[in-house]
């Protein structure tokens, strides 16, 4: 059990010595299974304590059952989103936007963005995501019969598609790859510095687009309204620090993910390649088995949910990995079915901030796996290698290494 103090009004039966941080499979493992791993909150009580549970070694409530995280997630008043993630790593307050703002300042953000990734505008996208995804696995193919797939392909596809979004050309993609990956997996010293460059780069790039305005979502930004009025630099940099941190890591987990799955189940992996119908919907049973991400809330005042003495400032924890195994939910859930139908999985969240890239995370995906399984024969994990998976705020495959000889 964790040492971290749990507060006095926590009945101390309601404590699980259960994290997703800390628990076996959760520290980087080769060969792990981390989402199987948290399968096991099910067979304790729906809701519990967990002593140590946020990157920051908080405690949080966890809530395990889909219907109470949809609950907790519809509820805004009760339970707020305002957290400032990525601004504490630089010991600052804002929020992401809209991630991290409340109703009716939510609302008003959300409105502006979300036609930039409708499924209208995903549909305009998907020729440059495709052309991306087909130039970087044929030059995988091209060099030999193995890679690191997160190395030359989920992160770099992920990462370009960010900077065809922000209207960036390619030749800078390495630079935000390293970005992306010392924010991400750094360490203590690696994080700060990765987080400030970013910061930086948004500021200096809004600065720019309101000098030379051009056809791209930093200058649609600078130029927008809200109620009235143009946004704040904070704002702005707010946006633009979510932008890039929201598709990154995910997809490029979503991919690791799913190419490990089919290198080990080769059945599927056959059917899929001579059937790519069949491709959009495994993709949603691969992100109902495989989701990144835990969400947080921070209770506005006390309140006892379903039996547990939930108090103002607590953390409240709806993890997606555990309501996507939910029992009462999913038969056999933690079989993996790609021909599953009526998948009403959590990967995106639900409520008032449900994933508003859901449209382009999943483009993205199934064409990664389309283009992938076209290009490449049958695969397996190399021999001799382990992909090395982790848990934790959002769950990732640090390793790919595939063989096709
Ligand atoms: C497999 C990939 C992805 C997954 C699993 C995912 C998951 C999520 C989840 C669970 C939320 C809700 C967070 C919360 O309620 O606290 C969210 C919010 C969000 N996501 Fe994604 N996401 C993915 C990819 C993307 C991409 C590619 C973009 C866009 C470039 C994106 C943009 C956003 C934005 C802007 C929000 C905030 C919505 C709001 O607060 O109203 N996501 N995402």
């Amino acid at each position: 059990m964790t040492t971290n103090l749990v507060p006095d009004h926590v009945p101390p039966e309601m404590v699980r010595d259960f994290s997703l941080f800390t628990s076996p499979g959760m520290s980087p493992t080769p060969n792990g299974d981390p989402h199987a791993a948290v399968a096991c909150a099910h067979d304790g009580p729906p809701i519990f304590y967990s002593p140590y549970n946020t990157q920051d070694g908080r405690g949080t409530w966890v809530i395990t059952r889909a219907a109470d995280q949809r609950k907790v997630l519809q509820d805004t008043e009760t339970f707020s989103s305002h957290r400032s993630i990525f601004s504490s790593v630089l010991g600052e307050t804002w929020p992401t936007i809209p991630l991290e703002l409340d109703p009716p300042a939510h609302g008003v953000f959300r409105s502006l963005l979300s036609p930039l990734l409708s499924p209208k505008r995903v549909r305009v996208l998907e020729p440059a995501v495709r052309e991306r995804a087909v130039t970087l696995i044929d030059s995988i193919a091209a060099s030999g019969t193995s890679c690191d797939v997160m190395k030359e392909f989920a992160f770099p596809f992920t990462v370009s598609i960010f900077l065809r979004f922000l209207g960036l050309p390619d030749h800078r993609l390495d630079t935000f790859v390293g970005w992306a990956k010392d924010l991400l997996h750094g360490d203590g010293v690696k994080r700060p510095v990765a987080a400030r460059t970013i910061v930086t780069f948004i500021d200096e790039l809004a600065t720019n687009r309101r000098k030379e305005p051009v056809d791209d979502l930093m200058t649609f930004i600078v130029q927008a309204q809200v109620e009235g009025r143009r946004l704040t630099d904070e704002e702005i940099r707010g946006i633009g620090v979510l932008v890039f941190v929201a598709g990154l890591d995910t997809v490029a987990a979503a991919i690791g993910f799913d190419l490990a799955y089919l290198a080990r189940n080769l059945k599927d992996q056959e059917l899929l390649r001579s059937e790519p119908d069949r491709i959009a919907l495994a993709a949603e049973e691969l992100l109902r088995a495989y989701p990144p991400i835990q969400l947080i809330r921070v209770a506005t005042k006390d309140i006892d949910f379903e039996g547990a003495p939930i108090r103002k400032g607590d953390y409240v924890s709806c993890a997606t990995m555990i309501a996507n195994r939910d029992p009462a939910e999913f038969g056999c859930p933690n079989t993996i079915d790609l021909a599953r139908e009526d998948n009403r999985h959590a990967a995106f969240g639900y409520g008032p901030h449900r994933c508003l890239g859901s449209h382009l995370a999943r483009r993205e995906i199934i064409i990664g796996l389309e283009e992938w399984l076209a290009r490449i024969p049958a695969f397996r994990i190399k021999k001799g290698t382990a992909p090395i998976t982790c848990g934790g705020h959002v769950f990732g495959i640090e390793n790919l290494i595939l063989d096709w000889s």
